[in-house]
Protein backbone atom coordinates (compact mmCIF):
# COMPACT_ATOMS: atom_id res chain seq x y z
CA UNK A 1 0.00 0.00 0.00
CA UNK A 2 1.40 3.86 -0.45
CA UNK A 3 2.16 5.53 2.12
CA UNK A 4 -0.27 8.35 1.33
CA UNK A 5 -3.07 6.20 2.20
CA UNK A 6 -4.61 5.96 5.61
CA UNK A 7 -5.15 3.50 7.47
CA UNK A 8 -8.98 2.83 8.60
CA UNK A 9 -9.44 3.56 12.66
CA UNK A 10 -10.10 0.53 14.42
CA UNK A 11 -13.49 1.43 16.36
CA UNK A 12 -15.18 -0.77 18.80
CA UNK A 13 -18.49 -2.80 17.41
CA UNK A 14 -21.22 -1.46 19.43
CA UNK A 15 -23.01 -4.16 21.73
CA UNK A 16 -25.78 -5.71 20.39
CA UNK A 17 -25.34 -5.72 16.64
CA UNK A 18 -25.91 -9.02 15.81
CA UNK A 19 -28.45 -8.97 12.48
CA UNK A 20 -28.68 -6.18 9.83
CA UNK A 21 -31.87 -5.02 11.58
CA UNK A 22 -29.59 -4.17 14.41
CA UNK A 23 -27.09 -2.23 12.38
CA UNK A 24 -29.60 -0.21 10.64
CA UNK A 25 -31.06 0.93 14.61
CA UNK A 26 -27.45 2.03 15.10
CA UNK A 27 -27.09 3.74 11.31
CA UNK A 28 -30.05 6.09 12.20
CA UNK A 29 -28.98 6.70 15.65
CA UNK A 30 -25.32 7.68 14.33
CA UNK A 31 -25.93 9.53 10.70
CA UNK A 32 -28.36 12.91 10.39
CA UNK A 33 -31.53 12.61 8.89
CA UNK A 34 -30.36 14.30 5.53
CA UNK A 35 -27.30 11.52 5.04
CA UNK A 36 -29.89 8.85 6.38
CA UNK A 37 -32.39 9.68 3.55
CA UNK A 38 -29.82 9.64 0.97
CA UNK A 39 -28.19 6.24 2.14
CA UNK A 40 -31.09 4.28 3.45
CA UNK A 41 -33.87 5.97 1.40
CA UNK A 42 -35.71 5.39 -1.82
CA UNK A 43 -37.53 6.81 -4.38
CA UNK A 44 -40.97 8.25 -4.39
CA UNK A 45 -43.23 6.19 -1.86
CA UNK A 46 -40.65 3.84 -1.09
CA UNK A 47 -42.68 0.95 -2.47
CA UNK A 48 -40.20 -0.70 -4.95
CA UNK A 49 -38.03 0.16 -1.75
CA UNK A 50 -39.88 -1.88 0.55
CA UNK A 51 -41.43 -4.37 -1.85
CA UNK A 52 -37.10 -5.66 -2.40
CA UNK A 53 -36.55 -7.09 1.14
CA UNK A 54 -40.23 -8.66 1.58
CA UNK A 55 -39.89 -10.53 -1.71
CA UNK A 56 -36.87 -12.34 -0.71
CA UNK A 57 -37.97 -12.83 3.34
CA UNK A 58 -41.65 -14.27 1.86
CA UNK A 59 -39.55 -17.08 -0.68
CA UNK A 60 -39.90 -20.29 1.59
CA UNK A 61 -37.19 -22.49 2.23
CA UNK A 62 -37.61 -26.37 1.20
CA UNK A 63 -34.56 -28.09 2.77
CA UNK A 64 -33.09 -31.68 2.31
CA UNK A 65 -31.10 -33.29 5.55
CA UNK A 66 -28.97 -35.85 5.94
CA UNK A 67 -27.02 -34.79 3.05
CA UNK A 68 -23.13 -35.60 2.78
CA UNK A 69 -21.70 -32.28 3.13
CA UNK A 70 -18.08 -33.47 3.01
CA UNK A 71 -15.49 -31.20 1.51
CA UNK A 72 -18.26 -28.22 1.44
CA UNK A 73 -17.01 -24.68 0.33
CA UNK A 74 -18.64 -21.15 -0.91
CA UNK A 75 -16.62 -20.78 -4.02
CA UNK A 76 -17.74 -19.55 -7.13
CA UNK A 77 -16.25 -19.13 -10.57
CA UNK A 78 -17.28 -15.86 -12.43
CA UNK A 79 -16.01 -14.40 -15.35
CA UNK A 80 -12.51 -16.33 -15.52
CA UNK A 81 -12.06 -15.58 -11.32
CA UNK A 82 -12.81 -17.25 -8.59
CA UNK A 83 -14.61 -15.87 -5.85
CA UNK A 84 -14.50 -16.94 -2.23
CA UNK A 85 -18.24 -16.66 -1.56
CA UNK A 86 -20.78 -15.89 -3.93
CA UNK A 87 -21.00 -11.58 -2.53
CA UNK A 88 -19.86 -8.34 -3.48
CA UNK A 89 -20.30 -5.08 -2.41
CA UNK A 90 -22.48 -3.22 -4.34
CA UNK A 91 -21.13 0.23 -5.75
CA UNK A 92 -22.26 2.48 -3.20
CA UNK A 93 -21.27 6.58 -4.15
CA UNK A 94 -20.34 9.26 -1.70
CA UNK A 95 -18.99 6.90 1.38
CA UNK A 96 -17.37 9.36 3.60
CA UNK A 97 -20.76 11.01 3.89
CA UNK A 98 -21.79 8.14 5.84
CA UNK A 99 -18.01 7.79 8.04
CA UNK A 100 -14.60 10.04 7.66
CA UNK A 101 -12.71 6.57 6.29
CA UNK A 102 -15.54 5.80 3.28
CA UNK A 103 -14.40 3.33 1.08
CA UNK A 104 -10.84 3.14 2.86
CA UNK A 105 -13.09 1.20 5.64
CA UNK A 106 -14.98 -0.74 2.93
CA UNK A 107 -12.14 -1.67 1.01
CA UNK A 108 -10.38 -3.04 4.30
CA UNK A 109 -13.74 -5.04 5.10
CA UNK A 110 -13.17 -6.45 1.54
CA UNK A 111 -9.94 -7.27 1.94
CA UNK A 112 -10.48 -9.07 5.26
CA UNK A 113 -13.92 -11.08 4.28
CA UNK A 114 -12.01 -12.14 0.83
CA UNK A 115 -15.75 -9.91 -0.77
CA UNK A 116 -15.20 -8.68 -4.51
CA UNK A 117 -15.80 -4.85 -4.56
CA UNK A 118 -17.54 -2.89 -7.33
CA UNK A 119 -16.38 0.77 -6.46
CA UNK A 120 -18.91 3.29 -7.87
CA UNK A 121 -17.81 6.01 -10.46
CA UNK A 122 -18.93 8.58 -7.93
CA UNK A 123 -17.01 7.33 -4.60
CA UNK A 124 -14.80 9.58 -2.24
CA UNK A 125 -11.94 7.67 -2.85
CA UNK A 126 -9.87 7.46 -6.18
CA UNK A 127 -9.69 4.32 -7.91
CA UNK A 128 -5.93 4.08 -7.51
CA UNK A 129 -6.05 3.92 -3.65
CA UNK A 130 -8.85 1.55 -3.63
CA UNK A 131 -6.83 -1.33 -5.78
CA UNK A 132 -3.90 -0.42 -3.67
CA UNK A 133 -5.83 -1.36 -0.08
CA UNK A 134 -7.11 -4.48 -2.01
CA UNK A 135 -3.72 -5.41 -3.02
CA UNK A 136 -1.63 -4.53 0.33
CA UNK A 137 -2.02 -8.75 0.98
CA UNK A 138 -0.36 -9.39 -2.67
CA UNK A 139 -2.03 -10.46 -5.75
CA UNK A 140 -2.87 -13.77 -5.05
CA UNK A 141 -5.14 -12.99 -1.71
CA UNK A 142 -6.50 -9.89 -3.64
CA UNK A 143 -10.38 -10.07 -4.07
CA UNK A 144 -11.81 -8.44 -7.53
CA UNK A 145 -12.22 -4.77 -7.88
CA UNK A 146 -14.79 -3.92 -10.35
CA UNK A 147 -15.34 -0.05 -11.37
CA UNK A 148 -18.90 1.11 -12.01
CA UNK A 149 -19.10 3.37 -14.85
CA UNK A 150 -21.37 6.23 -15.16
CA UNK A 151 -21.91 7.44 -18.54
CA UNK A 152 -19.83 10.44 -18.68
CA UNK A 153 -22.15 12.57 -21.64
CA UNK A 154 -20.07 11.79 -24.28
CA UNK A 155 -18.13 8.64 -25.54
CA UNK A 156 -14.62 10.91 -25.28
CA UNK A 157 -15.35 11.58 -21.29
CA UNK A 158 -16.50 7.92 -21.21
CA UNK A 159 -13.17 6.52 -22.35
CA UNK A 160 -10.75 8.44 -20.48
CA UNK A 161 -12.74 7.03 -17.25
CA UNK A 162 -12.85 3.58 -19.02
CA UNK A 163 -9.14 3.82 -19.56
CA UNK A 164 -8.02 5.42 -15.70
CA UNK A 165 -10.36 2.32 -14.32
CA UNK A 166 -8.11 -0.46 -16.57
CA UNK A 167 -4.79 1.75 -15.48
CA UNK A 168 -5.69 1.50 -12.10
CA UNK A 169 -5.98 -2.40 -12.40
CA UNK A 170 -9.89 -2.52 -12.14
CA UNK A 171 -10.65 -6.79 -13.50
CA UNK A 172 -14.81 -5.21 -14.86
CA UNK A 173 -16.68 -2.67 -15.89
CA UNK A 174 -20.22 -2.53 -14.75
CA UNK A 175 -21.72 0.03 -17.06
CA UNK A 176 -25.18 1.50 -14.70
CA UNK A 177 -27.69 1.71 -17.60
CA UNK A 178 -30.74 2.03 -14.98
CA UNK A 179 -30.36 5.87 -13.95
CA UNK A 180 -29.89 8.17 -16.65
CA UNK A 181 -31.40 10.26 -14.35
CA UNK A 182 -31.85 10.01 -10.32
CA UNK A 183 -35.09 9.34 -9.12
CA UNK A 184 -37.81 11.17 -7.19
CA UNK A 185 -36.41 11.27 -4.18
CA UNK A 186 -38.62 12.68 -1.59
CA UNK A 187 -37.21 12.00 1.47
CA UNK A 188 -34.08 13.96 0.55
CA UNK A 189 -36.01 16.42 -0.82
CA UNK A 190 -38.04 16.53 2.58
CA UNK A 191 -34.47 16.74 4.77
CA UNK A 192 -32.61 19.17 2.50
CA UNK A 193 -29.68 16.84 1.41
CA UNK A 194 -27.16 18.28 -0.55
CA UNK A 195 -23.59 16.09 -1.14
CA UNK A 196 -21.54 18.55 0.30
CA UNK A 197 -18.71 19.99 -2.34
CA UNK A 198 -15.84 18.27 -0.98
CA UNK A 199 -17.42 15.03 -1.81
CA UNK A 200 -17.17 15.45 -4.93
CA UNK A 201 -16.51 12.07 -6.61
CA UNK A 202 -13.04 11.40 -7.33
CA UNK A 203 -13.10 9.58 -11.08
CA UNK A 204 -14.82 12.40 -12.84
CA UNK A 205 -12.68 15.12 -11.08
CA UNK A 206 -10.24 15.32 -13.97
CA UNK A 207 -12.73 15.05 -16.87
CA UNK A 208 -14.28 18.20 -16.43
CA UNK A 209 -17.95 16.66 -17.15
CA UNK A 210 -21.03 18.25 -16.69
CA UNK A 211 -23.07 17.19 -13.32
CA UNK A 212 -23.57 13.52 -13.33
CA UNK A 213 -27.05 12.25 -13.00
CA UNK A 214 -28.75 15.80 -11.04
CA UNK A 215 -31.85 15.16 -8.84
CA UNK A 216 -34.78 15.74 -10.92
CA UNK A 217 -35.75 18.64 -8.45
CA UNK A 218 -32.10 19.95 -9.51
CA UNK A 219 -33.47 20.43 -13.22
CA UNK A 220 -34.54 24.33 -14.01
CA UNK A 221 -38.20 24.93 -13.66
CA UNK A 222 -39.79 23.71 -17.11
CA UNK A 223 -41.88 26.13 -18.82
CA UNK A 224 -45.64 25.62 -18.61
CA UNK A 225 -46.10 25.76 -22.36
CA UNK A 226 -43.59 23.05 -22.56
CA UNK A 227 -43.77 21.04 -19.77
CA UNK A 228 -41.44 18.31 -21.03
CA UNK A 229 -38.48 20.76 -22.17
CA UNK A 230 -35.98 20.18 -18.91
CA UNK A 231 -35.56 16.57 -18.69
CA UNK A 232 -36.39 15.08 -22.35
CA UNK A 233 -34.54 17.47 -24.68
CA UNK A 234 -31.44 18.14 -22.45
CA UNK A 235 -30.65 15.10 -20.36
CA UNK A 236 -32.26 12.40 -21.59
CA UNK A 237 -30.72 13.26 -25.48
CA UNK A 238 -27.11 12.33 -23.45
CA UNK A 239 -28.25 9.29 -21.75
CA UNK A 240 -26.39 6.04 -23.36
CA UNK A 241 -28.14 3.81 -25.71
CA UNK A 242 -27.44 0.50 -26.95
CA UNK A 243 -25.19 1.16 -29.98
CA UNK A 244 -23.39 3.07 -27.05
CA UNK A 245 -22.72 -0.39 -25.24
CA UNK A 246 -21.60 -1.92 -28.18
CA UNK A 247 -19.27 1.12 -28.94
CA UNK A 248 -18.23 0.67 -24.99
CA UNK A 249 -17.49 -3.27 -25.83
CA UNK A 250 -15.63 -2.72 -29.05
CA UNK A 251 -12.92 -0.06 -26.92
CA UNK A 252 -12.15 -2.15 -23.89
CA UNK A 253 -10.90 -5.64 -22.92
CA UNK A 254 -12.07 -5.62 -19.56
CA UNK A 255 -15.45 -7.66 -18.95
CA UNK A 256 -18.27 -5.35 -19.23
CA UNK A 257 -21.62 -6.28 -17.24
CA UNK A 258 -24.60 -4.01 -17.48
CA UNK A 259 -26.24 -3.19 -14.38
CA UNK A 260 -30.17 -2.27 -13.86
CA UNK A 261 -31.66 -5.24 -16.07
CA UNK A 262 -35.24 -5.64 -15.42
CA UNK A 263 -36.38 -6.54 -19.18
CA UNK A 264 -36.25 -10.36 -20.05
CA UNK A 265 -35.94 -8.51 -23.68
CA UNK A 266 -32.96 -6.34 -22.42
CA UNK A 267 -31.29 -9.26 -20.92
CA UNK A 268 -31.08 -11.38 -24.17
CA UNK A 269 -30.03 -7.94 -26.04
CA UNK A 270 -27.24 -7.76 -23.73
CA UNK A 271 -26.43 -10.85 -24.24
CA UNK A 272 -26.52 -10.59 -27.91
CA UNK A 273 -24.28 -7.68 -27.79
CA UNK A 274 -21.47 -9.73 -26.19
CA UNK A 275 -21.91 -8.53 -22.53
CA UNK A 276 -20.02 -10.39 -20.22
CA UNK A 277 -23.18 -10.93 -18.15
CA UNK A 278 -26.08 -8.58 -16.46
CA UNK A 279 -27.10 -6.95 -13.25
CA UNK A 280 -30.64 -7.34 -12.29
CA UNK A 281 -31.30 -4.78 -10.25
CA UNK A 282 -33.67 -2.14 -9.51
CA UNK A 283 -31.17 0.55 -8.25
CA UNK A 284 -32.43 -0.60 -4.55
CA UNK A 285 -35.51 1.12 -5.20
CA UNK A 286 -34.18 3.99 -5.73
CA UNK A 287 -34.55 5.48 -9.63
CA UNK A 288 -38.14 4.56 -10.85
CA UNK A 289 -41.05 3.51 -7.88
CA UNK A 290 -43.50 0.64 -8.06
CA UNK A 291 -41.06 -1.76 -10.12
CA UNK A 292 -41.31 -4.94 -8.80
CA UNK A 293 -38.78 -6.62 -6.34
CA UNK A 294 -35.70 -7.57 -7.54
CA UNK A 295 -36.57 -10.99 -6.43
CA UNK A 296 -39.98 -11.18 -8.35
CA UNK A 297 -37.57 -9.96 -11.85
CA UNK A 298 -34.97 -12.54 -11.57
CA UNK A 299 -36.87 -16.08 -12.93
CA UNK A 300 -38.23 -14.66 -15.74
CA UNK A 301 -34.66 -12.84 -16.54
CA UNK A 302 -33.15 -16.10 -16.11
CA UNK A 303 -35.37 -18.11 -18.30
CA UNK A 304 -34.71 -15.66 -20.84
CA UNK A 305 -31.12 -15.85 -21.32
CA UNK A 306 -28.59 -19.37 -21.33
CA UNK A 307 -28.45 -20.98 -18.62
CA UNK A 308 -24.80 -20.49 -18.22
CA UNK A 309 -24.91 -17.10 -18.82
CA UNK A 310 -23.89 -14.83 -15.68
CA UNK A 311 -26.66 -12.96 -14.30
CA UNK A 312 -26.04 -11.21 -10.57
CA UNK A 313 -28.84 -9.73 -8.53
CA UNK A 314 -29.22 -7.34 -5.93
CA UNK A 315 -31.68 -5.40 -3.63
CA UNK A 316 -32.97 -5.83 -0.65
CA UNK A 317 -30.61 -8.75 0.17
CA UNK A 318 -30.36 -8.75 3.74
CA UNK A 319 -29.76 -12.38 5.75
CA UNK A 320 -27.39 -15.09 4.34
CA UNK A 321 -30.66 -16.74 3.41
CA UNK A 322 -31.59 -13.99 0.93
CA UNK A 323 -28.36 -14.86 -0.62
CA UNK A 324 -29.26 -18.60 -0.92
CA UNK A 325 -32.77 -17.99 -2.47
CA UNK A 326 -31.18 -15.23 -4.92
CA UNK A 327 -28.84 -18.16 -6.00
CA UNK A 328 -31.88 -21.03 -5.97
CA UNK A 329 -33.98 -18.22 -8.52
CA UNK A 330 -30.71 -18.78 -10.73
CA UNK A 331 -28.55 -15.97 -9.73
CA UNK A 332 -24.43 -17.11 -9.88
CA UNK A 333 -24.12 -14.45 -7.04
CA UNK A 334 -25.23 -11.19 -5.43
CA UNK A 335 -24.20 -7.68 -4.60
CA UNK A 336 -24.83 -6.38 -1.12
CA UNK A 337 -25.63 -2.40 -1.01
CA UNK A 338 -26.75 -0.44 1.91
CA UNK A 339 -25.88 -3.17 4.81
CA UNK A 340 -22.27 -2.01 4.10
CA UNK A 341 -23.52 1.32 4.66
CA UNK A 342 -24.98 0.36 7.97
CA UNK A 343 -21.35 -1.13 8.69
CA UNK A 344 -19.81 1.89 8.16
CA UNK A 345 -21.76 4.43 9.55
CA UNK A 346 -21.82 2.19 12.90
CA UNK A 347 -17.87 1.38 12.64
CA UNK A 348 -16.03 1.87 10.06
CA UNK A 349 -14.23 -0.47 8.82
CA UNK A 350 -14.78 -2.89 11.60
CA UNK A 351 -18.47 -2.40 11.28
CA UNK A 352 -18.50 -3.18 7.14
CA UNK A 353 -16.42 -6.39 8.18
CA UNK A 354 -18.84 -7.08 11.00
CA UNK A 355 -21.74 -7.17 8.28
CA UNK A 356 -20.20 -9.21 5.34
CA UNK A 357 -19.30 -12.10 8.50
CA UNK A 358 -22.73 -12.11 9.99
CA UNK A 359 -23.74 -12.38 6.43
CA UNK A 360 -21.11 -15.32 5.66
CA UNK A 361 -22.21 -16.93 8.54
CA UNK A 362 -25.78 -17.35 7.68
CA UNK A 363 -25.14 -18.50 4.22
CA UNK A 364 -23.40 -20.82 5.65
CA UNK A 365 -25.69 -22.12 8.22
CA UNK A 366 -28.41 -21.70 5.49
CA UNK A 367 -26.71 -23.79 3.38
CA UNK A 368 -25.81 -26.62 5.76
CA UNK A 369 -29.02 -26.78 7.09
CA UNK A 370 -30.53 -27.11 3.63
CA UNK A 371 -28.03 -29.96 2.48
CA UNK A 372 -25.95 -28.16 -0.05
CA UNK A 373 -22.06 -29.07 0.51
CA UNK A 374 -21.42 -26.34 -2.41
CA UNK A 375 -22.56 -23.04 -4.28
CA UNK A 376 -23.48 -25.67 -7.02
CA UNK A 377 -25.99 -27.95 -5.38
CA UNK A 378 -28.37 -24.81 -4.47
CA UNK A 379 -31.55 -24.98 -6.89
CA UNK A 380 -35.01 -24.37 -7.42
CA UNK A 381 -35.62 -27.35 -5.66
CA UNK A 382 -34.66 -25.73 -2.38
CA UNK A 383 -37.86 -23.38 -3.22
CA UNK A 384 -41.40 -23.87 -1.58
CA UNK A 385 -43.33 -24.39 -4.11
CA UNK A 386 -39.87 -24.85 -6.39
CA UNK A 387 -39.51 -22.45 -8.72
CA UNK A 388 -41.14 -24.14 -11.89
CA UNK A 389 -40.87 -21.25 -14.27
CA UNK A 390 -36.97 -22.41 -14.97
CA UNK A 391 -36.70 -25.78 -13.50
CA UNK A 392 -33.74 -27.53 -15.72
CA UNK A 393 -33.60 -31.48 -16.59
CA UNK A 394 -31.21 -32.60 -13.40
CA UNK A 395 -33.69 -30.73 -10.95
CA UNK A 396 -36.58 -32.55 -11.61
CA UNK A 397 -35.84 -35.43 -9.92
CA UNK A 398 -36.18 -33.72 -6.34
C1 LIG B 1 -26.59 5.54 -1.16
C2 LIG B 1 -26.53 4.72 -2.40
C3 LIG B 1 -25.68 5.08 -3.43
C4 LIG B 1 -25.61 4.31 -4.59
N1 LIG B 1 -24.72 4.63 -5.55
C5 LIG B 1 -24.66 3.91 -6.68
C6 LIG B 1 -23.73 4.22 -7.70
O1 LIG B 1 -22.92 5.13 -7.56
N2 LIG B 1 -23.76 3.48 -8.81
C7 LIG B 1 -24.65 2.44 -9.00
O2 LIG B 1 -24.64 1.80 -10.05
N3 LIG B 1 -25.52 2.11 -8.03
C8 LIG B 1 -25.55 2.81 -6.88
N4 LIG B 1 -26.42 2.45 -5.89
C9 LIG B 1 -27.26 1.25 -6.07
C10 LIG B 1 -26.53 0.02 -5.50
O3 LIG B 1 -25.40 -0.30 -6.27
C11 LIG B 1 -27.44 -1.21 -5.47
O4 LIG B 1 -28.00 -1.42 -6.73
C12 LIG B 1 -28.54 -1.13 -4.42
O5 LIG B 1 -28.11 -0.40 -3.29
C13 LIG B 1 -28.95 -2.54 -4.01
O6 LIG B 1 -29.96 -2.51 -3.08
P1 LIG B 1 -29.75 -2.67 -1.48
O7 LIG B 1 -29.18 -1.36 -1.01
O8 LIG B 1 -31.12 -2.90 -0.99
O9 LIG B 1 -28.81 -3.82 -1.24
C14 LIG B 1 -26.45 3.19 -4.73
C15 LIG B 1 -27.30 2.81 -3.67
C16 LIG B 1 -27.32 3.55 -2.52
C17 LIG B 1 -28.21 3.09 -1.38
C1 LIG C 1 -24.21 9.75 -7.48
C2 LIG C 1 -25.46 8.95 -7.66
C3 LIG C 1 -25.91 8.95 -9.09
C4 LIG C 1 -25.26 7.60 -7.07
C5 LIG C 1 -26.44 6.68 -7.18
O1 LIG C 1 -26.49 5.87 -8.05
C6 LIG C 1 -27.50 6.72 -6.17
O2 LIG C 1 -27.51 7.60 -5.30
O3 LIG C 1 -28.39 5.86 -6.23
Amino acid sequence: MTASIPLPRIEALPPGLVAPADFERQALATLDPATSAYFLGGAADQHTLRANSRAWSELQLRPRVLRSLAGGHTRIQLSGRTLDWPVLLAPIAHQRLAHPDGEIATAHAALACATGMVLSTQSSVAVEDIHAILHSEGADNAPPLWFQLYWQHSRSRTLALVRRAEAAGCEALVLTVDAPVQGVRDLERRTGFRVPTEFSAHQTDGLQASPAFPHLHALPAAPADHPSIGLCQGLAAQAPDWDDVQWLLQHTQLPVWLKGITHPEDAQLARELGATGLIVSNHGGRTLDTLPASATLLPAIRSAVDPDYPILVDGGIRRGTDIFKALALGANAVLIGRPQILGLAAAGAVGVTSVLRLLRDEFEACMTLCGCASVVDIGPRHLFPPAKSFLIDNDSHL
